[in-house]
């Protein structure tokens, strides 16, 4: 096992900025996640701990060896690092066999055929791929193609473990599948893991924790409860969880009631945001409510809102009720037990104002990271 290091990582490509000011410490066995939209700069930030590509800026460190630094000009090439990797197209050889494809690495190391046999031997059992080892790449599955790659990236046992949306070509129940082995393997393996996806899902369900990117920004680095629960700026707000956040502009109306006026009506904050918004004078704000913590009810409640319902959808056992406030459109998870009242026109509408989430509008940022 060994830790990552990265500090102050700055990565362009002409004029594309496409990682700032990159700073993350990865630990020890861990499995860390690097979630993001596509173009966030999740694959450069990888690229740059492999060695595929030389940072503009700042500093790598793998265990307590210095890899890359543009300052002091060192630079470790990718195969000295001691590094596995896996990627979404597995670049297996076409022309080997399975058995080749995963001995290549230790017949580079010189090893001795009979050291390479246990070793396949060994690694194809854990990966439950003896029976492919005489075929092509050509011959297998999706999954099973991806195990090859994942066996000759593991066969040298390293510490780091390197993948960038190894399931993004696997259908979606070999995906739910697979996410399961890899856990199991790292654990295994005792490897860390730093693993690119742009799904929200796979992140959640692997990353130990989990870094949210954006436009080569780091957003938040934090456990997925965490990041689910505190989400430290709207973007990281919106983009994880699904159906997503409701998010509603609002604008200060009075600093000493902390009443906000919102596209719906008017509001009062909880107490300790209505405090941070009069000290710091937010007069712009966004109120963000989870799916399942809006209320939905037959009966007008203290701090209700009168709402309708405009249509309901399955998903699983709960239903997702799309509803509107005077002509504010939000989504309610209604639990099954409650299904009764979805199937209403008029409602009374309320959040659970313990779980709600109030940003500044301008920056962004969560009132209680101002
Ligand atoms: N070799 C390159 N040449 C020019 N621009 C590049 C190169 N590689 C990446 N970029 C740009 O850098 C930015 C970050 O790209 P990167 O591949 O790191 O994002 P990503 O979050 O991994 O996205 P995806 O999930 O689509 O792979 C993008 O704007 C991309 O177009």
């Amino acid at each position: 096992m060994v830790g990552v290091s990265i500090v102050n990582l700055h990565k362009r490509f002409g004029k594309t900025e496409a990682v700032r000011e990159f700073t993350l410490e990865i630990r020890d066995g861990e499995f860390f996640v690097l979630l993001g939209p596509s173009g966030s700069g999740k694959s450069t930030v990888l690229n740059c701990i492999a060695g595929i590509l030389r940072p503009d800026k700042g500093e790598i460190w793998i265990g307590d060896k210095l890899v890359a630094s543009a300052e002091k000009k060192i630079y470790i090439p990718p195969q000295e690092r001691n590094l596995g990797m896996v990627f979404q197209d597995y670049a297996l050889y076409p022309h080997m066999t399975v058995f080749d494809n995963i001995a290549f690495p230790l017949k580079v190391r010189g090893e001795s055929p009979e050291t390479i046999k246990d070793r396949v031997t060994n690694i194809s059992a854990i990966l439950g791929i003896q029976h492919l080892l005489s075929k092509k790449p050509a011959q297998l599955s999706g999954g099973e193609r991806q195990r090859v790659a994942l066996a000759r990236a593991l066969i040298r046992n390293p510490p780091l473990l390197l993948m960038d949306e190894p399931l993004s070509n696997l259908d979606a129940k070999l995906r739910v599948l697979m996410r399961v082995e890899l856990k199991k393997i790292q654990r295994e393996f005792r490897s860390t893991v730093v693993y690119v996806t742009h799904d929200q899902v796979e992140a959640m369900s692997m990353g130990d924790r989990v870094g949210v990117m954006s436009s080569g920004v780091l957003q938040q680095v934090a456990t997925p409860e965490e990041i689910y629960e505190k989400p430290l700026n709207t973007f990281i707000a919106g983009f994880i969880g699904s159906p997503p956040m409701n998010m509603f502009n609002c604008r200060m109306q009075d600093f000493e009631t902390g009443t906000v006026l919102c596209e719906f009506g008017e509001y009062k904050l909880p107490e300790a945001y209505g405090r941070i918004a009069a000290e710091k004078k937010v007069l712009e704000i966004v109120l963000g409510v989870r799916p399942e913590h809006v209320k939905v009810s037959v009966f007008k409640e203290e701090g209700s809102f009168p709402g309708k319902v405009m249509y309901t959808e399955k998903l699983g056992r709960e239903l997702v009720a799309h509803l509107k406030i005077a002509d504010t459109r939000l989504t309610a998870i209604i639990p099954p037990e409650q299904a009764e009242v979805a199937s209403r026109e008029e409602v009374w509408i309320s959040f659970r104002v313990d779980k709600l989430h109030v940003f500044e509008k301008q920056s962004g940022k969560n009132l209680l990271n101002l």
